[in-house]
């Protein structure tokens, strides 16, 4: 009930729309209702009466009633779509705003293909609810009520008793809904798993194919696909089996019409237009309960879906920015101060668990250039996303410029930290734009200067449409180096006071990771710049090293301070000097 009434909330804004949209249903049911008795005056008062004038009169006013409806019911069939997109409008806006502005925490958990299912089949099935089964519902009431009432008042005896199976037909309508609910529970799950598996193999292709995995994939889907037909094949059961019995019962309520209707008129206690018009309001009997059979499918799948999108819309932003605290961050100088951090991934307990970072002590000054080292899983990425509230650090304080993160205006916070991640997203649009991504007013002399600097400026001219190249969805069509060099173009132009470099020239040939890093001692001039990196030589302009182990900070100091101390950093080193002159 919970579910409707929220939906319901969704048809404030088009209001309008749906007392237009009721007022003509209502219009249309009135015909249904007036027709059958016109017909019962062509009979009595027309062929009764032997009178070609009321015949005439009757017929036409037929003719004209229900020419009148198929306008109505034209523009209803507009009205009521329109309420239907506004609310799928309204849901996809407001779904796809709250995605925007979840965290990290729940990405690390979501499912794109549910996601994407939510998005799309679910949000499609509350709008076949609201835009068209609530509707019919209403009109069906409307209609089987109206019928029973004109009968009743035209001769309540024998629609009392075609009505004998009416309670039965009910009853079957009962047991249906109760059953159909959770059936289509099922099926939209299923389908939310069936597209998590697809989209999880179409972005995966890639590894499929180098481990020849095409098999194996493919019966995965199959046994997927298999869950999804033998779902639906449940709940069309549920179907197959209710429908007949309620078209028998529906054929019952005119079965009996019709033989006690012939007796009455036998026996002179009904005229014989009132039998014809029963003949025609028995459907708005049979009709409106068999169709319920549809609707209240319509209903349950609308009823189960909208949940799933929901749950979505009320999934808590635990990263959020307190307003009344927003500091500007146009002071940002890049002055970044741990103090005494500890970080815990939401699915670990801060009491009981050691965090991915512990007791993180670290003062770095703006300008600063510090190397951040350490095994693999020793907490290097979890450090800095720390610092663009990624996530949020569960003991201790972070602060840029004496300030708390937290307290700054998170979105400008952000923009003050370019980032060059590990893994590199491109957009499919041009290059020109995915430099471009968080400054889109720059100009084409700026983003030749961000490429330059990136070292990708002449290899972009050289492509058959320079910056205007569009490349694909994960900058498919460029080599993995060439993707991280734009990755870095866009994060210089940003122009950032705070610059992470994580593992960023890690897919780069040594030549080009020396030129880079010839071009990035201009750009890291004057900001604080955090470099995460495997290889010595990336580190080796750093103003400060320090070396994780298991989340805490075990050696900090010059390139020549860690060089004359025992530990990861002099072992790396000969590791690589070793590897280099084999
Ligand atoms: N979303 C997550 N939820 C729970 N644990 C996570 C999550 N992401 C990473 N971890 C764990 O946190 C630890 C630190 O990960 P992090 O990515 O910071 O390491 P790293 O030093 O950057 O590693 P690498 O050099 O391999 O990139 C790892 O043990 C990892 O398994």
């Amino acid at each position: 009930m919970n579910v409707l009434l929220r939906l319901l909330k969704y048809l404030r804004p088009s209001w309008k729309w749906v007392v237009f949209s009721g007022l003509l249903l209502v219009l249309g049911t009135v015909v249904d209702l007036v027709a059958p008795w016109l017909l019962k005056e062509v009979f009595d008062k027309g062929i009764g009466d032997r009178n070609t004038k009321m015949i005439i009169v009757f017929t036409l006013a037929l003719a004209g009633i229900q020419v009148a409806k198929s306008i109505a019911m034209f523009f209803q069939g507009r009205s009521q779509e329109l309420v239907g997109q506004n609310v799928v409008f309204k849901l996809r806006e407001e779904m796809y705003a709250h995605l925007q502005r979840l965290s990290f925490s729940y990405y690390d958990k979501a499912q794109t293909g549910q996601l994407m299912s939510r998005m799309t089949g679910d949000i499609e099935s509350v709008k076949n609810f609201i835009g068209f089964g609530a509707m019919a519902m209403f009109t069906g009431v409307l209609t089987f009520a109206g019928t029973i009432a004109f009968m009743l008042f035209m001769q309540w005896q024998v629609t009392l008793l075609s009505m004998a199976t009416v309670p039965l037909l009910m009853y079957a309508l009962y047991r249906f809904n109760k059953k159909v609910g959770p059936a289509w529970g099922q099926v939209r799950e299923q389908m939310g798993k069936l597209t998590t598996t697809l989209q999880e193999n179409i972005s995966g292709i890639r590894v499929v194919k180098a481990f020849a995995r095409e098999k194996v994939e493919q019966r995965k889907f199959e046994d997927r696909n298999a869950d999804n037909f033998t779902t639906n094949m449940e709940r069309a059961k549920l179907e197959a089996k209710a429908f007949p019995l309620m078209n028998f019962y529906g054929g019952i309520v005119f079965v009996t019409m019709a033989w006690f209707g012939a007796l009455y008129v036998a026996n002179d206690q009904m005229s014989f237009g009132t039998f014809m018009a029963f003949q025609w309001y028995t459907f708005g009997i049979i009709w409106p309960l068999n169709m319920l059979g549809w609707q209240i499918n319509i209903l349950q799948q609308a009823m189960k879906a909208a949940p799933r999108v929901f749950e979505v819309l009320d999934t808590p932003v635990d990263i959020a920015q307190e307003e009344a605290k927003s500091v500007d961050v146009k002071r940002i100088e890049g002055n970044v101060r741990f103090n005494d951090v500890a970080f815990h991934f939401a699915d670990q307990d801060p009491e009981n668990e050691e965090g991915v970072l512990e007791g993180i002590t670290l003062d770095v000054k703006q300008g600063e250039v510090i190397a951040v080292l350490g095994a693999t899983g020793s907490g290097k990425s979890s450090l800095i996303a720390l610092m663009s509230r990624f996530y949020d650090v569960s003991r201790g304080t972070l602060t840029i410029d004496g300030v708390d993160v937290k307290d700054y205006e998170l979105e400008g916070l952000r923009r003050k930290i370019g980032i060059v991640p590990q893994e590199t997203f491109l957009f499919s649009a041009t290059i020109r734009e995915n430099i471009a991504y968080g400054v889109p007013e720059a100009t084409q002399e700026q983003i030749e200067w961000a490429a330059g600097k990136a070292q990708i400026h002449s290899f972009i001219e050289g492509m058959p449409f320079g910056y205007d190249t569009i490349i694909g969805e994960r900058g498919v069509g460029l080599s993995g180096g060439q993707r991280q060099r734009v990755a870095l173009a866009r994060a210089i132009l940003m122009d950032p006071p705070i610059l992470v470099l994580d593992e960023a020239t890690a897919s780069v040939d040594t030549a080009t990771e020396s030129a880079i890093h010839e071009e990035l001692l201009e750009i890291m001039k004057g900001r604080t710049t955090f470099i995460i990196a495997q290889r010595l030589s990336s580190v080796k302009r750093a103003d400060r090293i320090i070396v994780l182990d298991r989340g805490r900070i075990v050696q900090q100091g010059t390139h020549r301070d860690l060089f004359a101390q025992e530990g990861f950093f002099r072992n790396l080193f000969q590791m690589q000097e070793a590897a280099a002159s084999r």
